[in-house]
């Protein structure tokens, strides 16, 4: 960053970012009152000595250094409108300090260890945005009655309630809250944002019942026992289950147990339905990894990997603030207790391993990036994985038995029972919730059993306001969304909003959204293929023979026809007895109409509406990022089929079409921490390639077009894993060219961080490698959030230097290693 020292705009501002600062410079203080602005951020300072001497300071920015007590001196400067401590290591604020800063407007206290507000914060009566996230506050109240706040930030903190009285202030417009331990209103609520929070508060009684509600996951390998273990608690003794009743996708059930709901989710143990769990899967969740013990192998690590490990790392990368308990079944045929016990001391041992290397990882990981020359450069990147060190994955002591036994499933009960009950293990399954709530969730339960929504549970939202308006008088639009959008983030009903298509369909019982789910994605896919009956295909005037060539493309190519898809999901609702010809229309779709499950399919990166493959179009448009494309011929190919990439054979047809790799071409590599999440890079790869015209697939790389460049998406999974991004060399020439890459380059890293996003318990790392043949060395690229911050702007912030050199010496023009610095000119 350069440092612009100097008058602007008839105002003295100072810029001192990134100087390694650990006092203020005396040329600074020296300016005393002269001085509006200044600019102290990313340097070393632990104090703020001499502040007070810029008495007419109008914006401090004392952001990502190193101060750990609240700089007294800030009270004496008056003028201060805005106020920048984030990414400090701030305790505590003390009284008699807001009190004397009554201009200020902008508040930025983000990510310190703040863990109480000083009650006369009140007295800013102008602040109006106010960042408080990533610290530890419990309590929000001392906010309450600021008049003119705006924008209030609290995510991640300690905070188990919310005042009522902060919502009924009016000037608020926005509030964040995610990540926060919440019982009122529930997490679930404030996700739903502001409105849904005012709405909440509106709607709660003075006597409004706190509820136990537990989200029980069953994971684990196929033929562990999931089922059976989920059935038997279900009915308070063993149920078996044959063999051959494997679960296809995910089967829910509702168990009220003592006062503690109980929503079980059993998931399907086989690899393909793996690729539809991260729909279902939700944090603060109760997850029951199930591991048959008498297939489990000791002293062999694959066979810990595949019955433990997978699921660990893979819940830790989700979900890592979850608590799992392991259960081992099949202790009646394991040979002896010893064998049992000696198995059960081995799996809790390399779980309790994985952990502690798990995190000794991140604290490697940390400290590297804290002994660099400079850290206050890394601060973003340490404090990403200061924030996976603090989520604590529970594992809990694995508990053994035979689900054939009736004491040995009262025994995993009560176990469970008590758990679940342990403040300590789950401190937030208590909820506090309008009355209406409950109402409206068992009403809804009782129209379908009554037949007054249809067996296949799906309602429009005025359907459903209607048949329960009868039953609640007060209940609206508003509220009914409120509550419906609560039942939906509890797994209750599924409402997908977002989906324009979907906006106004409800689906009140999942299980049957999740049958449709699994017409398609199956592991005997093929066989359901070979055995549809003449008659269905009739209905969509299809050939016996097709099915071979459908059968063939989904094994070789991974792709499944829209008609094959469509007779399939058919079969099924007749089967299922669904004749309304009309439902069958729009959940199943036709030639010209996506039907509800293929929106929901590729809504959830399962599935890619495929297009054929043909030879770059050099005069096709220009992709450019918020604007519509259009295609430079008038013939619009109809897509017929859809990509299932996870089936992917190999990676053929990409490198055909890529050619050989060049030192000169542009080159990112986004490293994984821990690593990448199994699934992962198909579902990436998906999201880009619904972006663009052109592209080819395979098992582990992608090929994307834009315009004329041809860019390259390639996963790495060897020891560090990582996503490399390469832009072909010999398809940018010009500056104006590699600018335009690098703008495609932000959309496709934009998509990466936002997928990223969804896994609680990852993060990244981007380096250019330095383009030198046979160079290891590589350019950290620190500040590329920034960069994917400022979209819409052409402005990029990298360096101004012209040329870079790594450590052994080799130069690069900048902008082929990062993205270009504006001319000197144009600053
Ligand atoms: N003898 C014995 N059999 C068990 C035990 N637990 C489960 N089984 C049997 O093991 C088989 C597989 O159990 P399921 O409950 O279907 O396994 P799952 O984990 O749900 O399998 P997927 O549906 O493929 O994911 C069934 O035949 C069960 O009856 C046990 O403790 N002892």
């Amino acid at each position: 960053m350069p440092s612009v020292n100097g008058t602007r705009n008839g105002k003295n501002e100072e810029d001192f970012a990134g100087k390694k600062l650990r006092t203020l410079p005396t040329e600074l203080l020296q300016r005393g009152q002269d001085v509006d602005k200044v600019d102290l951020q990313r340097n070393r300072l632990k104090h703020v000595a001499g502040i007070s001497q810029l008495s007419n300071l109008t914006e401090l920015n004392l952001s990502r250094n190193e101060i750990t007590d609240f700089p007294s001196e800030i009270k004496d400067l008056h003028q201060l409108v805005r106020l920048y401590l984030s990414q400090n290591n701030l305790k505590t604020i003390p009284e008699d300090v807001f009190p004397f800063l009554e201009k200020l407007q902008f508040l930025k206290l983000s990510t310190n260890r703040i863990g109480k507000l000083p009650e006369d914060i009140i007295k800013c009566q102008n602040l109006s945005y106010l960042n408080l996230s990533n610290n530890c506050l419990t309590d929000l109240e001392p906010l309450v009655g600021l008049p003119h706040i705006k924008e209030l930030y609290a995510e991640r903190n300690q905070l188990a309630e919310l005042p009522y009285s902060l919502f009924q202030t009016k000037s608020l417009t926005q509030f964040k809250v995610n990540g926060n331990p919440l019982k009122k209103p529930p997490e679930e609520v404030c996700a739903g944002g502001l409105k849904d929070i005012q709405n909440y508060f509106s709607m709660l009684e003075s006597n409004s019942p706190s509820v136990h509600s537990v989200k029980t996951m069953f994971l684990g390998t196929s033929m562990a026992g999931k089922s059976t273990l989920c059935r038997s608690l279900k009915q308070a003794c063993p149920v078996s289950v044959a063999e051959d009743d494997r679960t296809v996708g995910i089967e829910i059930s509702e168990v009220e147990s003592d006062g503690v709901r109980f929503y079980f989710w059993d998931f399907a143990g086989q690899e393909e339905y793996y690729n539809t769990h991260h729909v279902f899967i939700t944090a603060e969740a109760f997850v029951i990894l199930t591991i048959d013990l008498s297939s489990y192998q000791t002293e062999n690590p694959q066979s810990f990997d595949e019955k433990v490990g997978f699921w660990i790392r893979n819940i830790h990368l989700k979900i890592p603030g979850s608590v799992v308990l392991l259960v081992g079944t099949h202790v009646d045929q394991c040979t002896d207790e010893n064998e049992v016990k000696e198995k059960k001391k081995e799996i809790e041992e390399n779980v309790e391993k994985m952990l502690q290397t798990h995190k000794s990882h991140l604290d490697q990981q940390r400290r590297n990036l804290q002994n660099k020359d400079n850290p206050s450069l890394y601060s973003d990147q340490i404090n990403q994985i200061k924030r996976l060190t603090e989520y604590k994955l529970k594992v809990l002591d694995l508990v053994a038995i035979d689900c054939t036994k009736p004491q040995d499933i009262c025994r995993l009960h009560d176990h469970i029972k008590h758990t679940v009950l342990n403040k300590d293990t789950f401190p937030n399954i208590e909820q506090t919730l309008p009355k209406c709530y409950h109402e409206v969730e068992a009403d809804i339960q009782e129209l379908l059993r009554n037949g007054d929504i249809s067996e296949h549970g799906i309602v429009t939202q005025d359907d459903l306001l209607r048949e329960l308006k009868n039953r609640h008088d007060t209940l609206n639009h508003d509220k009914l969304k409120l509550i419906l959008q609560y039942l939906h983030r509890i797994g209750v009903i599924m409402w997908y909003k977002e989906i324009p298509a979907l906006k106004n369909s409800l689906f009140v019982k999942p299980s049957f959204l999740i049958t449709l789910f699994k017409t398609i994605v199956r592991h005997d896919l093929d066989k359901e293929l070979a055995a549809i009956s003449p008659a269905m295909l009739k209905l969509e005037n299809a050939l016996q023979k097709y099915k071979e060539r459908w059968i063939r493309d989904y094994k070789d190519r991974a792709t499944l026809s829209n008609m094959a898809i469509r007779i399939l999901m058919r079969t099924e609702l007749l089967n299922l007895g669904i004749t309304d010809q009309e439902l069958l229309k729009e959940v199943v779709g036709s030639k010209t109409t996506e039907g509800h499950v293929l929106s929901l399919l590729k809504h959830f990166d399962v599935c890619l509406t495929s297009k054929p493959s043909c030879p770059l179009n050099p005069h096709a448009n220009e992709f450019v990022p918020k604007k519509t494309w259009k295609p430079s011929n008038s013939i619009v190919y109809e897509p017929d089929a859809c990509l299932f990439p996870s089936n992917l054979p190999d990676n053929t047809q990409v490198e055909k079409m890529w050619g050989q790799d060049s030192t000169e071409d542009i080159n990112i590599h986004v490293y994984f921490l821990p690593e990448i999440p199994h699934g992962f890079f198909h579902r990436f790869v998906i999201r880009i390639c619904s972006w663009y015209s052109a592209y080819w697939m395979g098992k582990d790389q992608c090929l994307i077009c834009c315009g004329s460049k041809r860019f390259l998406l390639r996963e790495h999974c060897d020891e560090d894993h990582f996503i490399e991004i390469r832009c072909k060399d010999s398809d940018i020439k010009t500056s104006a060219e590699i600018q335009k890459a690098w703008e495609a380059i932000r959309l496709i890293m934009d998509r990466l961080d936002n997928l990223t996003m969804q896994w609680q318990g990852l993060c990244q790392i981007v380096h250019s490698p330095c383009r030198d043949p046979g160079c290891s060395d590589y350019f950290e690229w620190n500040d590329w959030k920034e960069w994917l911050d400022e979209s819409g702007t052409n402005e990029f912030s990298v360096g101004l230097e012209e040329k870079y050199v790594c450590r052994n010496g080799h130069q690069r023009r900048t902008e082929l290693l990062f993205p270009r610095a504006p001319d000197v000119a144009d600053t």
